[in-house]
């Protein structure tokens, strides 16, 4: 018999879940989404099989349900099952950034028929929406999963399976513990990024001319500050303890540096900046990991109409397949450069080899 999979809400990450989901014939993925025009996107391109814009109405039919909206929505809903009353079994699984609140809202869930598991794919993007939604997103990606006392191995091995799709890597971890790496590798960042935008726009009143200066260094560290902010602001303040934790040790950071770069200790700044450039790279170097590591080549490609598609034509003719490409920096009449990620050492020589004989200038980043 067929199952049913619900997904509550429809954005970015529902939206990649339902593209990798529907690869099982016998799966019927059922939206529901508060956003009529993302239910009628996600029907037309065939994203989900049946829309809903009752959350009960829909649930009532699942087999199993991904709570994919906000953090904040997603635990008004876990509360809100308990109000629905169901006729089967549901297996019940989240994707939201911060987790200890929606563990603890899950173990209140009263209906003896739901079993949860938490859930979050270490993957994602700044943009947001089921327009933004790609079937790619979590590959090469950790995915954790907080299994619960009411869940049981078969449903872990159920969920595992039904997610393989997505080429994740699958981590078990529990709401704490997740909580407190996900608020130094993921949730903090984004709160500098932004500071440090807020921090040009100021020095831009005397400066206006700061943002034609923004290169590729700024763009870089501050891509993450143009993310979605309701969602942010959720994660921020369900991790809230947490954050002010990092914000003590990152300002007693700032002052030490402060220090050290009054005092003129070149040889010791010269440590600190080398002492982070060893550990970031050992984090790119990693198969898996937090950060998505692929095995890079940097070309310098010139600002004309089809460069980037004879670049990858070239790769193509001898099969190498592109895992991400990314166009680090290109103004108008000069050369930019393409950041294109490879599945492994062999394709990223091979690549350094095509291209070098076609004269691209190729760098591999060891
Ligand atoms: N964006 C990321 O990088 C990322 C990565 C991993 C996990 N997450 C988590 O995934 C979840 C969704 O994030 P996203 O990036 O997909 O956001 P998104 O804004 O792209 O999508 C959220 C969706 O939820 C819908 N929604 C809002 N209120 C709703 C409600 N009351 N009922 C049903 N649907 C509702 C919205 O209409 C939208 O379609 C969040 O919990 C977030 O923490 C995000
Ligand atoms: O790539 C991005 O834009 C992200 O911010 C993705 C990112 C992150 O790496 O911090 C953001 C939030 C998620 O919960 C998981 C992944």
């Amino acid at each position: 018999m067929k199952q049913s999979v619900l997904i509550a809400g429809l954005g970015l990450i529902g939206g990649s879940l339902a593209l990798n989901i529907r690869d099982f014939e016998d799966i019927t993925i059922l939206g529901y989404d508060t956003n009529k025009s993302t239910l009628d996107y996600s029907k037309m391109n065939g994203i989900i099989d049946e829309a809903y814009t009752d959350f009960e109405e829909a649930v009532k039919l699942a087999d199993i349900c991904i709570l994919a909206a906000p953090v904040s929505i997603t635990v008004d809903l876990i509360h809100r099952l308990n109000t629905i009353p169901l006729t089967k079994e549901l297996l019940l699984t989240d994707v939201g950034s911060v987790k200890t609140l929606i563990m603890n809202a899950a173990s209140k869930l009263n209906s003896g028929k739901i079993s949860f598991i938490g859930g979050h794919p270490m993957a994602g993007s700044h943009k947001k929406g089921i327009q933004a939604a790609k079937k790619q997103l979590f590959e090469n990606a950790i995915y954790v999963l907080s299994p619960t006392e009411n869940s049981t191995e078969d449903q872990l091995a159920t969920l595992k399976k039904l997610l393989a799709p997505t080429k994740c890597t699958f981590l078990i971890l529990d709401s704490e513990e997740h909580d407190e790496m996900t608020s130094v590798i993921s949730h903090f960042p984004h709160l500098i990024a932004s500071s440090l935008v807020h921090q040009a726009k100021n020095w831009q009143k005397k400066h206006p001319f700061i943002p034609k200066l923004a290169a590729g260094g700024f763009r870089d560290i501050t891509r993450i500050a143009s993310s979605n902010p309701s969602m942010w602001r959720d994660i921020f303040f369900q991790n809230k303890d947490k954050m002010s934790v990092l914000l003590e040790d990152w300002i007693t950071e700032m002052q030490q540096l402060k220090q050290l770069i009054d005092s003129g200790e070149k040889t010791k700044i010269e440590t600190y900046l080398t002492q982070a450039k060893d550990y970031r790279d050992g984090l790119d170097r990693k198969e898996k990991g937090a950060i998505l590591s692929f095995y890079d080549i940097y070309v310098d490609i010139f600002d004309q109409p089809g460069a980037i598609l004879k670049v990858i034509e070239l790769l193509a003719q001898f099969n190498i397949s592109i895992k991400n490409i990314e166009i680090l920096e290109i103004r108008e009449g000069i050369t930019g450069v393409l950041r294109i990620s490879l599945q492994d050492k062999n394709d990223q020589q091979l690549s350094h080899a095509v291209l070098t004989k076609h004269n691209y200038e190729t760098v591999i980043e060891e």
